[in-house]
Parts: C-alpha cells; sequence; structure tokens
C-alpha cells in the first residue's frame, strides 16, 4: 500500500487555499443580528439578504485569491463565479451551520430561514443537505478546498477555455483526495462522499432559480450585487 504524503507544493497550495478560507468569513455583526432582530418574515427575508450579499463579496474575494484563478481568461472569471455562486453560497451555509454555536444559536438559525418567505418545498432539501454536510464533520482544508473545486468546475455556462479551469480544479481534487486518506483513514469511501455532495449541490441550483421566482412574484427585493450574480431583474 503506498505511504501517501503530501508534497510541498500541495502544501503550499493547500496553505494559500486555506489562508484564502479564513481571511474571508461572515462579518460576526450579521451572524449575530441573526440572533438579536425580532422574528417577522420579513425581517428574516432582509436579512438573509444581507448575509447572502456579504457572502458573495466573501466569495469573490476568495477566488481571487485561488492561485491561477486571476490568470483565466476575464470573461472566463466572471463565467466560473456566476456559475457557482449559488452552489458556494449554499455549500458555506452548511458549513455555517454544522458548525458548533452557542446553547440554542442553531435553532433560532433555523427558525428564521424556515420563516424567510422560503415556500416548504425548497426549506426541506435545503435541510437536508445542511444535514448531510454536516454528518461529514469536514475540516476547514476540506472545506476551502471543497469551495475551491466548486468554483473551478470547468463545464459552467460560457466558458470558453475549459482546459485552462481543469488544470486549476485538478490539482485541487488531488490534493482534497491525499488530504481524505490522511484525515480520515479510517473511512476509505470519505473522499467519494465529500464529491457526491458536489452533486447534491448542484441540484440545489435548480431549486434556488424556482425560489428567485416564486420571491419575485410576491414582490422580494434583493439588492443589486445579487441580481448580478443570480442573473435576476
Ligand atoms: C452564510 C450565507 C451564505 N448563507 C445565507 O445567505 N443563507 C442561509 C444561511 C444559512 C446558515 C447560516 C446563515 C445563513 C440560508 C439561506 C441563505 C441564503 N438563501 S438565498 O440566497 O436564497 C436568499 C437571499 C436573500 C433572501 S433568500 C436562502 C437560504
Amino acid at each position: 500500500k503506498e505511504k501517501v504524503a503530501i508534497t510541498k507544493e500541495q502544501d503550499a497550495l493547500m496553505k494559500l487555499i486555506v489562508e484564502a478560507y479564513n481571511k474571508h468569513q461572515i462579518p460576526q455583526d450579521v451572524a449575530k443580528k441573526l440572533l438579536q432582530e425580532q422574528y417577522s418574515t420579513e425581517e428574516n427575508f432582509l436579512l438573509l439578504t444581507e448575509i447572502a450579499t456579504s457572502q458573495v463579496q466573501v466569495l469573490v474575494e476568495f477566488t481571487k485569491n485561488i492561485p491561477g484563478f486571476l490568470s483565466l481568461d476575464h470573461e472566463d472569471q466572471i463565467a466560473l463565479l456566476k456559475g457557482s455562486a449559488v452552489e458556494a453560497m449554499f455549500l458555506r451555509s452548511a458549513q455555517v451551520f454544522s458548525r458548533k454555536m452557542p446553547e440554542g444559536h442553531s435553532e433560532v438559525l433555523e427558525e428564521r430561514i424556515r420563516k424567510s418567505g422560503i415556500s416548504e418545498e425548497f426549506i426541506t432539501p435545503l435541510f437536508n443537505f445542511y444535514k448531510s454536510v454536516g454528518e461529514l464533520h469536514m475540516v476547514l482544508e476540506e472545506q476551502a478546498l471543497l469551495t475551491a473545486i466548486t468554483i473551478l468546475t470547468p463545464d459552467r455556462p460560457f466558458v470558453k477555455d475549459q482546459p485552462a479551469v481543469e488544470r486549476l480544479q485538478e490539482p485541487m481534487v488531488e490534493l482534497l483526495k491525499k488530504l481524505c486518506v490522511l484525515q480520515h483513514p479510517q473511512e476509505p469511501q470519505y473522499f467519494a462522499r465529500l464529491l457526491g455532495r458536489l452533486t447534491e449541490l448542484r441540484t440545489l441550483n435548480h431549486y434556488h432559480a424556482e425560489m428567485l421566482t416564486s420571491w419575485r412574484v410576491n414582490d422580494h427585493k434583493f439588492t443589486p450585487l445579487l441580481c448580478e450574480i443570480w442573473d435576476v431583474q
């Protein structure tokens, strides 16, 4: 059985990705607001809008720190960001949700998300996803790499130079595979389970598009950044 070892280059790549991932967290004040303000549906929706908007800004900064991303074709950079924004948001939500929170906080958080104007048919897959990510107990490195791998998905709509994106994504997938073997030696199928989450994420894209139409008919307003990244209005 060959010894799995992280090379010097892989260690350097991982440090860059984790550093970028750590640098861009959700501002604590927004998370605190989630736990303080009153419970109206409208209030909850506005809070989620605020959190989602700040998360998109966080996502753009993280993406810019992915080695090689800024040397991609500029239009492809935009196509990758727009193509992965929703998945990256749901992945980040699941990670925030599965993090140890002070007593009672995740219940409040869940309650607010359930009472934010999102229709029941989307709430179920949403929380199923949060749960399935939570059960993996991902370490920070795995979370950061999985987010980078999601962003560097070559077959997003309108990506012209897919091989260039594959060349960036490939080393990340290799590194994540090694990390999983090192972090979860007792669970050889762990890496496959992680990639399975990415497949589940893609289904959430569809739900999200449906959510947007149902919100638009109820005249919900989004921020210009969310409209831009989601191609709405
Ligand atoms: C951390 C960020 C990325 N999470 C986030 O924005 N959440 C969270 C969430 C999950 C865990 C902790 C804190 C927040 C739940 C939901 C969203 C956003 N969406 S949305 O983008 O469709 C939306 C935008 C405007 C109105 S609804 C709906 C569901």
